[in-house]
Parts: structure tokens; C-alpha cells; sequence
């Protein structure tokens, strides 16, 4: 299903601006919204799956009115919070069994089948009469798309996921999610740039509410693709280097501070072309933010 999105705005009661005429088009398949904390992506995520209410603007999962039929909505969503939390006492299989019942799953024999057909897709059936207490992160996450996959949604909603998993849990939460976005509409939030670079099709970055860019990963790389330049400074020198060029990151390599500058043309001062990546796209989308406010030269 395609889920489109125009000018969505929310101002919150403190006059915080978390969405600012928000517009997306987000087809079938792996869609990564990338943007750093605050910039309004838990605000967008949970008026879609229509847990909250939005100022302006219209959002619509093909014919559907998403902020008008909610119920409508509700049918084909599944949606994983920020925060999921679980009862520690319980057994994954006990939870599970519980959010089908409540999902209208009533026939005994056939939940039993959906319950045990989502515990094996989610790598959880060996371990599904442990208690959720004892879970891992990464445990816990998969769980959490496992109730989220309850009732066959067609749009999925997950909500920085990988937050805090380990490198090895990751992969396997990725291989998870890109199996579901075969053939599903899946939107991830995250601030995690590989986690877009690995398992997405379509992206788009965020911040202070607005969106910067979207469009196909390696597009947007293209885009940026003779326009990165990098080189090694010392401590002492780099406050300079900031002042006279568009510094979109820095970073510690071995021991030794590696920037990476935006310019259109041949920057000079020691300056080599680097590989473009995902990362310096998102670095040079969100500085070029700043200097569109005057925060950088
Ligand atoms: N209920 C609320 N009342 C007032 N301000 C809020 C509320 N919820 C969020 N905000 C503010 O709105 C902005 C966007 O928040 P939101 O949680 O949507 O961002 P986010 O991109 O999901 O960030 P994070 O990853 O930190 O959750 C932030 O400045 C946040 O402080």
C-alpha cells in the first residue's frame, strides 16, 4: 500500500514546532525516516498510526483517510513503539497469545497456529516459554514485531528499533525487517545511518520537523558524489578548518581527527575527494540546515 503525506504540521502546547508541513510519498517496501533525536520523528510515527492528533494536513494509505477513519486504519497497522515495554512475569508465548485474543483472534486452533507461525518467523519459538523478563534487548525487540505482525497489517510502523541492540542482534533484527518489507509498506524511524544504508529502499531525513531530503539512498549519494572532501587535522588546527570550510562531520580514526568537508569544487588546503556515503548525506543535509539559518560560514 502507498501512504502519502501533505503538509502535515504539529505545534505542542509548549510551542514546540515537532512537524512542519511534513510531505512524503512512502510506497510498498523498506522506507527509512533518518533524523537525529527531537526532530519529530516519534510525533509523525505515532500520528500515523493514529495515536495522536495533528494540527493540519492530510495522510492518506491509498484510499484510506488515515486521520479520518482511524478504525479503518487500525485494521492494517502494526506499530512498534520508542518505548514497548512487556510484562517481565509473563511468558513470550503467554503475551503473544494475549494481544491475539485482544486482536479478535477467538478461535483457539487458529491463534495457536498464527501465534506459533509469528514466534518462528521471529527467531523467539525455542525461547517462547521464557519470561519476558529474561530477554535480551534484541530479544525483546523481536518480540515487539511479532506482536506488531498480529492481524497481518499491511503498514508497519516501527519506531527506532535498533536503539540500543548489539552489533549481532542488529543484523538479525535487519534480516527480520527486510524479510517483512518484501512485500509490505514498513516505515522505520531511526538515527542510526546504517540502518537506513543496509535495509532501505526509499528515505527521507528530518529535522526540526521539516523534511530535507528524500529520495533512493544511492541517488542521494549520487547527488553528493564529487562534492565530499576529507583530510586529517590535528586538534589545534581544527577550529580553523571549521571556520574556513563547510565541516559536515569529524571523527576520531585511529587516534586521529578525519573531517569531511562539502564543496562544489576542489577545496584545497590538503583537501583529497572522498567516497561519498550515506553518512556524509545526512551530515551535509543537516549542517547545510544550520547554515540556512546562519550557523555556519
Ligand atoms: N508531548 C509533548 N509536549 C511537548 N513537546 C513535545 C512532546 N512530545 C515531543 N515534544 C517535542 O517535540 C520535538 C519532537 O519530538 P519527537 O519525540 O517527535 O522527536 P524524535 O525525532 O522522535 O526524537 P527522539 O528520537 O528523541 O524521540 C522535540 O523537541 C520534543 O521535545
Amino acid at each position: 500500500m502507498e501512504l502519502r503525506i501533505r503538509n502535515l504540521s504539529k505545534t505542542y502546547a509548549n510551542g514546540v514546532v515537532a512537524l512542519d508541513k511534513v510531505s512524503l510519498t512512502i510506497p510498498t517496501g523498506m522506507f527509512g525516516l533518518l533524523g537525529p533525536n527531537g526532530a519529530g520523528k516519534s510525533t509523525l510515527m505515532r500520528t500515523l498510526a493514529t495515536l495522536q492528533e495533528c494540527d493540519s494536513g492530510s495522510v492518506f494509505l491509498d484510499d484510506i483517510d488515515v486521520l479520518d477513519e482511524k478504525d479503518e486504519v487500525r485494521r492494517l497497522l502494526g506499530y512498534l513503539p520508542q518505548d514497548f515495554g512487556v510484562y517481565p512475569k509473563v511468558t513470550a508465548y503467554e503475551l503473544l497469545d494475549h494481544f491475539a485474543v485482544l486482536k479478535g483472534l477467538t478461535a483457539k486452533g487458529r491463534r495457536r497456529e498464527v501465534v506459533d507461525g509469528l514466534l518462528q518467523q521471529t527467531n523467539l519459538f525455542e525461547v517462547r516459554h521464557q519470561k519476558l523478563g529474561a530477554f535480551s534487548g534484541g530479544m525483546r525487540q523481536r518480540f515487539g514485531i511479532a506482536q506488531a505482525l498480529l492481524g497481518d497489517p499491511q503498514l508497519i510502523i516501527v519506531d527506532e528499533p535498533t536503539a540500543g541492540l548489539d552489533p549481532q542482534e542488529r543484523v538479525r533484527f535487519h534480516n527480520l525487517l527486510s524479510d517483512i518489507g518484501a512485500d509490505k509498506t514498513v516505515l522505520l524511524s531511526t538515527h542510526i545511518v546504517s540502518d537506513v544504508a543496509d535495509l532501505c529502499a526509499n528515505m527521507a531525513i528530518i529535522h526540526k520537523g521539516q523534511v530535507l531530503l528524500s529520495g533512493e539512498p544511492q541517488k542521494l549519494i549520487d547527488d553528493v558524489a564529487d562534492k565530499i572532501w576529507a583530510r586529517f587535522v590535528t586538534k589545534q588546527e581544527l577550529p580553523l578548518f571549521q571556520q574556513h570550510h563547510r565541516v559536515i562531520s569529524t571523527r576520531l580514526l585511529m587516534g586521529r581527527t578525519l573531517i569531511h568537508a562539502y564543496a562544489e569544487g576542489d577545496p584545497g588546503h590538503g583537501f583529497e575527494e572522498a567516497l561519498a556515503t550515506l553518512e556524509d548525506v545526512y551530515f551535509a543535509a543537516i549542517t547545510g540546515r544550520h547554515a540556512a539559518h546562519g550557523e555556519l560560514p
